[in-house]
């Protein structure tokens, strides 16, 4: 997936300032970023889903392309049978059950007529077996803990089964064992073939996790590249305005950090 040139103002204030972004497939690309720089937004539009009054500054000329297919030209229905958005405390007042808000999922992928089929209803129990919510099956969402509902917007996202998954924040109410399921699961998928991006904020995951990194301030990308490039101390310390030092994991040779206020 390829973004360019997006930039978005809110009253004025640019939030993204002609953003570019590299995600490739089969590869888990993490977007970071300090609170606010604009990695919601950014998600938001790559998706789009847009806010209405929020309009990009005139002159400019985004675009985000996947397999070569400019998603902004393509109906949201089509688009949704290749993208999935699972947004960040995404709540629901529907009075839904579980496997009715998985089976959500399906819809793109059946014509405008017609139920829940066999292969909807087996896909929507595989996704949530996936996510780790299955005994969650019959349970109304409105009932859910944060951490059982962030597995059943999983879920539904992979009952979508996207050529490409963006999440923001996918791990924020999960416990330890969950965080690392969740980024299992995101590894499963881009070993498919999926192209995965996924702001976290917890950079050890990202470091543990990630092939990809792309790293925003202020709505600029300051960093983009392999996790060894981007989490070194010369990239995080003016960003995150915290020193850094970065180890090296003994098992997986991948980099462990560990910060202090300055
Ligand atoms: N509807 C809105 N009205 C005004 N400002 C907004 C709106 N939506 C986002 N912003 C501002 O845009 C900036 C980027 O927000 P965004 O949610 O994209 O950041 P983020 O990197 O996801 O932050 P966080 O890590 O805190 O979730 C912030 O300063 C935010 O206050």
């Amino acid at each position: 997936m390829t973004a360019e040139r997006v930039s978005w103002t809110i009253d004025g204030r640019p939030i993204l300032d002609d953003v570019g972004v590299l995600a490739p497939a089969g590869a888990v690309t993490g977007l970071l970023g300090p609170n606010g720089s604009g990695k919601s937004t950014l998600l938001r539009i790559l998706a789009g889903v847009q806010q209405a009054g929020h309009a990009p500054p005139s002159g400019t000329a985004t675009s985000t392309a996947f397999d070569g297919v400019d998603l902004g030209g393509v109906p949201r229905r089509e688009r949704a049978r290749v993208l999935a958005l699972v947004e960040q405390d995404a709540g629901t007042d529907l009075p839904l059950s579980v496997l009715d808000a998985v089976l959500l999922g399906r819809i793109p992928h059946r014509s405008l007529l017609a139920g829940d089929s066999d292969a909807d209803r087996a896909a929507a129990h595989a996704a949530l077996l996936a996510a780790g919510a299955e005994e969650l099956a019959d349970r109304a969402v409105g009932t859910l803990s944060g951490g059982e509902r962030q597995r059943v917007h999983m879920a539904r996202a992979l009952a979508q089964e996207p050529r490409l998954i963006l999440l923001d924040e996918p791990t924020n109410h999960l416990d330890i064992a969950a965080q690392l399921d969740a980024m299992r699961v995101l590894r499963d998928l881009a070993a498919d073939g999926v192209t995965v991006v996924a702001a976290l904020h917890d950079l050890n995951l990202a470091a543990s996790t990630c092939d990809h990194l792309v790293l925003l301030d202020q709505g600029r990308v300051v960093a983009a590249g392999p996790v060894g490039e981007v989490l070194v101390p010369e990239v995080l310390e003016p960003v995150y305005g915290v020193r850094v030092d970065v180890l090296t994991h003994p098992r997986t040779g991948r980099p462990v950090l560990s910060f202090e206020r300055g």
